[in-house]
């Protein structure tokens, strides 16, 4: 499934949902890992007790996550990879004025992956000659746009169009790859009428679960010949 690395692999956001289920993976197969988290969870038991570190981290504002990557200069000398999975995912139907709306979209998913890669590029370079990965993890509505979800659709084009800028900027010491899904696994609270909508979407109406984005991830980081390139993960959605 991996080749494990004895450097650690960053995953940001990683204290629920998919962030949670690939950390909690990857550590079981023996690969050292560190997570960002904003709000404290009980599943931060949970990683401990799977021997992932847990970093406090708000990337709200460029100073948290400064304050973040001068942790990661600190504590670790080199990364494997770092897999850029924190996100937010408001809706203008939210009534969240426009400017504000824009701002968070762009914080989390361009500010921030951007920030990280340039101040964290050292690290990834002191893993040589072993492999080195960044992977964003944008969205398919990249492709297309959203009827309602509009700065954060552009906000994750942002971060698919900075895959190939870093692929460029980076090779060929480090591979830099993204993973668009499509639905991978539904919100609390999401209705059944939603659930039915989201799933008539794609040609294959299931709703996956994290695993498929961890086995994309592993496959993705056990390519010796893969950057630039964007994994869609729709069900089919993107030729529906
Ligand atoms: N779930 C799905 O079906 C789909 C997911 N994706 C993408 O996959 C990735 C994972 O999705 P999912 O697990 O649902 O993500 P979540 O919506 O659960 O968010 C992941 C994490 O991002 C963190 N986060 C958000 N804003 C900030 C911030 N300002 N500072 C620090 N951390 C922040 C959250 O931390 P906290 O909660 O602790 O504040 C949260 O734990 C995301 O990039 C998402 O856009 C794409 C398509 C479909
Ligand atoms: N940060 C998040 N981004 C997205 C989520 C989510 O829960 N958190 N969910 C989706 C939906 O699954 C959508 O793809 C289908 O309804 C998209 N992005």
């Amino acid at each position: 499934m991996l080749k494990v690395s004895k450097s650690p692999i960053v995953i940001t956001g990683g204290a629920q949902r998919i962030g949670l289920h690939c950390a909690l993976r990857f550590a079981e197969l023996g690969q050292p890992i560190v997570v960002s988290y904003r709000t404290p969870r009980d599943t931060l038991k949970q990683l401990d007790k799977a021997g992932v570190t847990c970093i406090a981290a708000d990337f709200s504002h460029p100073d948290g996550v400064e304050a973040f990557t001068r942790t990661l200069n600190q504590r670790f000398g080199k990364l494997r990879a770092i897999i850029h999975n924190a996100s937010s995912w408001h809706t203008e139907a939210e009534g969240i004025e426009p400017a504000d709306l824009m701002q968070r979209m762009t914080q989390i998913h361009m500010v921030t992956p951007y920030l990280i890669n340039r101040r964290c590029h050292n690290l990834l370079l002191a893993n040589k000659p072993e492999a080195t990965d960044i992977i964003h993890i944008t969205d398919c509505v990249v492709e297309k746009g959203s009827y309602s979800h509009i700065a954060y659709s552009a906000s994750k084009a942002g971060m698919d169009n900075m895959t190939r800028s870093f692929a460029k900027n980076y090779a060929p010491d480090i591979k830099v790859n993204a993973v668009a899904p499509a639905l991978i696994m539904f919100n609390e609270g999401d209705t059944p009428d939603y659930q039915q909508h989201s799933l008539n979407k794609s040609l294959l109406k299931i709703e996956p679960g994290p695993e498929v984005i961890f086995e994309t991830l592993c496959f993705l980081l056990n390519s010796s010949y893969i950057t630039g390139r964007t994994i869609g993960l729709d069900g089919g959605r993107h030729i529906k």
